[in-house]
């Protein structure tokens, strides 16, 4: 918390609010945010997929009609400990890198909107 509200300040001063380009001038916010997704993710289970035809996958027969989820919340676990700096220097959209958006071509159409609202608003509340 003090390393992101150190880099707020330094970033963004103290006589003017926080706005949406500051974004990009923050990239230890940006780890917080990353790891804070990873061990929490909002949709946990991701969204439910129905397979459209009989597949294979690592040697599992899956039928037509089968509900999949993705347990996002137990593939963040691990490891365990909030350790932010391990996204310093990644991008969001990185394929399996990192879920709570999902991957794919199915992947969540709002990411870059979600993304901004929460780095703005997580950032104006520390600023
Ligand atoms: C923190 C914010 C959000 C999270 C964590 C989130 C998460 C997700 C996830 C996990 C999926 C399923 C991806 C998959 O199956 O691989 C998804 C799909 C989707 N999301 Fe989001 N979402 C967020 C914000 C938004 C916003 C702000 C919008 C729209 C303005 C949005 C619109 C959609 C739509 C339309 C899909 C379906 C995409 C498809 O099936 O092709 N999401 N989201």
């Amino acid at each position: 918390m003090a390393k992101v509200k150190t880099e707020i300040s330094k970033a963004v001063g103290p006589n003017r609010k926080f706005e949406e380009s500051d974004i990009e001038n923050l990239p230890y916010m940006q780890a917080v945010m990353k790891e804070s997704l990873r061990l929490h993710p909002p949709l946990p289970f991701l969204i439910p997929r129905e397979t459209i035809q009989d597949t294979k996958f690592m040697g599992y027969d899956v039928p037509k009609g089968t509900q999949v989820l993705v347990n996002a919340w137990v593939i963040g676990r691990d490891p365990m400990s909030f350790k932010p700096d391990r996204f310093l220097g990644s991008k969001l959209d990185v394929h399996y890198e990192l879920i709570p958006f999902g991957a794919g071509r199915r992947m969540c159409v709002g990411l870059p909107l979600g993304h901004r609202m929460m780095h703005f608003s997580l950032g104006s509340l520390l600023h």
